[in-house]
């Protein structure tokens, strides 16, 4: 498998709880090279491109009011298979159920909070990795 390129974000719920250096550790500890990194406070243009396959579903509008609640911190890793490999590590959507060991299960808390608040994203596949690079390193 060659190396991949990989969009993660950091979502404001990360941001405003301070785990940005948490997760950029096991993303490191993982072996994986941050290539790039910026804070970046979203617009609603970028998200509508981001969510596209989300459009028309109940929880679009809150996934994407979230995401304009605070800066998300934006990071290319790079690694062997990091694609599917930081999808692992960060655990299942919704955090109440994700796995201990990776980022949403270990570090998501059950104060109510909503499944949008999942602390990071990762893209899904290559293609998705390519478009959503294009859209936060523009
Ligand atoms: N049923 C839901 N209710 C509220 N928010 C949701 C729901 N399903 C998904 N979301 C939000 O939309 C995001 C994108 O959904 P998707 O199904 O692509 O999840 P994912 O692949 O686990 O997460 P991501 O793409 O952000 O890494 C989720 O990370 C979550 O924030």
């Amino acid at each position: 498998m060659a190396i991949q390129r990989t969009l993660i974000l950091v979502k404001p719920d990360g941001v405003k709880r301070q785990l940005t250096g948490v997760i950029l550790a096991r993303i490191e500890a993982k072996g994986y090279t941050i290539a790039e990194l910026k804070q970046v406070s979203a617009t609603p243009q970028m998200l509508a491109e981001h969510y596209a396959e989300h459009e028309g579903k109940p929880f679009y509008q809150p996934l994407v009011d979230f995401m304009l609640s605070g800066p998300v911190v934006a990071i290319i890793a790079e690694g062997q298979n990091v694609i599917t490999g930081f999808r692992s590590l960060a655990g299942t959507t919704d955090p109440t159920t994700a796995a201990p060991g990776t980022i949403r299960g270990d570090l998501g808390r059950d104060w109510g909070l909503k499944v949008q608040q999942n602390l990071v994203h990762g893209s899904d596949s290559e293609e998705s990795a390519a478009r959503e690079i294009g859209i936060w390193f523009a």
